[in-house]
């Protein structure tokens, strides 16, 4: 489904990502564990196409969706640069594929990033709409479905979604998503400003939308619930770099799995 190869991101001039590879089969359910500030909005920005790599490649579905060749710096400006020489000599550059947020949208990535970014004014109903036209396919089986994973957004259709808790927003971001009918979803910190049970019922739902519709996730957290309850696979990381692979039986281990979270 998805495939990382030695991904580099930088801010400016300051690198963030180094060396990112990984990869998630179709299906799978797979996390990505660490501390705050250690590049996990980085790197699941740049798998959306939200974030442009300065080296590496993100493949999705067999096709690569970004490529840039190995630069001596590592920074975006001397992806820039080469394409510019590529240009002026009229050479093909074999980097600098670039496929948009968007279009990787269409593709079928479904992206909730953190802090859920539903549009408070709007209804329950008018944020699901918006996931719509991603994917024109029959839509109202989705409806059935999300209504069917998350009975309080269909009990909230007409309320505003700025009013709601945080763990309903999740739920109506998860939904949003799910109206487009992804084959990728991209979780950030599903976890992050949800009361606790309420977590653990997001968990639940997650799974079994896997498990109903065969959607594979992949979602970054440093919730020692989620991680131990969602991820089938998990990698840790830390300081923009992918430090350890937790296979189902390290992933159980709360001493293991703490080791790299921030509690
Ligand atoms: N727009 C930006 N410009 C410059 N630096 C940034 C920008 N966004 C994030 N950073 C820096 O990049 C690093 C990684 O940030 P990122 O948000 O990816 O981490 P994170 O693991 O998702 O953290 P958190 O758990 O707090 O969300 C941090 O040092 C952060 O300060």
């Amino acid at each position: 489904m998805l495939t990382v190869e030695n991904l580099d991101v930088s801010y400016g001039k300051t690198p963030i990502l180094r060396d990112i590879s990984l990869t998630v089969d179709d299906g799978e359910i797979v996390g990505i564990m660490g501390k705050n500030g250690v590049g996990k909005t980085t790197l699941i920005k740049a798998i959306m196409g939200l974030l442009e790599a300065s080296s590496g490649r993100i493949v999705f579905k067999g096709e690569r969706v970004a490529d840039a060749a190995a630069s001596e710096t590592g920074t975006a400006d001397s992806s820039e640069f080469r394409a510019r020489l590529a240009s002026v000599f009229n050479t093909s550059s074999k980097s600098n594929i670039w496929v948009s947020a968007d279009e990787r949208a269409r593709r079928g990535m479904g992206y909730i990033p953190q802090g859920r970014d539903v549009f408070p004014d709007l209804t329950v109903e008018e944020n699901l709409r918006m996931g719509e036209g991603i994917n024109e396919d029959d839509s109202t089986i989705r409806y059935n479905d999300v209504y069917n994973y998350f009975p309080i957004l269909e009990e909230r259709r007409t309320q505003q979604a700025g009013t709601m808790s945080g763990g309903q927003q999740q739920m109506l971001a998860i939904g949003r998503a799910l109206i487009g009918n992804p084959d990728l979803l991209l979780l950030d910190e599903p976890s992050e400003g949800v009361q606790p049970s309420i977590v653990q019922d997001i968990t639940r739902d997650l799974k079994q939308v896997n498990r109903d519709l065969g959607t594979t996730i992949l979602f970054v957290e440093q919730n020692l619930h989620v991680v131990q309850n969602l991820a089938e696979r998990c990698y840790a990381i830390d300081k923009g770099t992918i430090i350890d692979e937790l296979g189902p039986d390290r992933i159980q281990s709360r001493e293991e799995v703490t080791e790299y979270l921030a509690v």
